[in-house]
């Protein structure tokens, strides 16, 4: 069984996956962490990341590997875990560059089929491209004001600065961000955390629930 939980950022996508995975005692996958961590690798390389093959090259030769728990995502590369250093302002502002390359996207689902189901997936393109056979699709909204509001509690900078960051990462990752036709698209901006997680426990097939 898959739950796909795609959305824009900061919609709430991590957080509504892990309570939404808890109540289903499965783990959540958080596909943007695999990008993130490409992202990391290639600024400390100092590659160009508009070079595919370079940063292709560069992940291939420093694998990592996602863990999937359903009390948070960890990721690694050999003995060093990424995972802290993945939520910065540097990351941010590159990781929709790397996010937009053919081969990084096919290496980051050739990763993430390669998980043992089930689990609840979580990022832009798991009901459309990633798994579109899944059990139960939700794609998750909010304004750019509400989003950035939200981040401000865990970034340095301020609303209008994280709000304009959010506007120019929504239009470069707009490709691949489409909800998939049959995703229950959820506005979050009114709900609150528990609200949002709550509604989509309440519209899984009873299948997925008393699984
Ligand atoms: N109604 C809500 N729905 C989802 N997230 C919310 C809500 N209210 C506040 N948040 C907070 O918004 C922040 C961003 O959520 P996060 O899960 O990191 O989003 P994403 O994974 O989409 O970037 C988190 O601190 C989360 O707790
Ligand atoms: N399945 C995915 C997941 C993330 N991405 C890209 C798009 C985002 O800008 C980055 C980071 O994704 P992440 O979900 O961690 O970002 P937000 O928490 O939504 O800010 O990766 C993607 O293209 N496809």
């Amino acid at each position: 069984m898959i739950v796909t939980i795609d959305g824009v950022a900061a919609s709430g996508k991590s957080s509504v996956s892990g309570g939404v995975a808890r109540a289903l005692g499965v783990p959540y996958v958080s596909s943007g962490l695999l990008y993130r961590a490409a992202t990391l690798l290639g600024l400390e390389a100092r590659l160009d990341l508009h070079d595919a093959p370079a940063v292709l090259a560069h992940l291939q030769g420093h694998p990592l590997r996602l863990e999937p728990l359903a009390g948070g995502n960890r990721i690694w590369q050999g003995d060093r875990e990424l995972t802290g250093e993945l939520h910065s302002t540097r990351v941010d502002a590159g990781v929709s560059v790397v996010a937009a390359l053919p081969e990084v996207r096919a290496w980051v689902d050739a990763q993430l089929r390669a998980l043992p189901a089930p689990f609840v997936a979580e990022g832009r393109d798991m009901g459309t491209a990633v798994f579109p056979h899944a059990g139960a699709k939700f794609y998750l909204t909010a304004s750019p004001r509400i989003r950035a509001q939200r981040r401000a509690q865990e970034r340095p900078e301020d609303v209008p600065a994280i709000e304009a960051a959010l506007v120019r990462r929504d239009e470069l990752d707009r490709v691949q961000s489409a909800p998939a036709p049959d995703a229950v698209v959820i506005d979050t901006g009114p709900l609150t955390l528990d609200g949002v997680i709550q509604t989509i426990l309440a519209q899984l097939p009873a299948q997925l629930t008393s699984a």
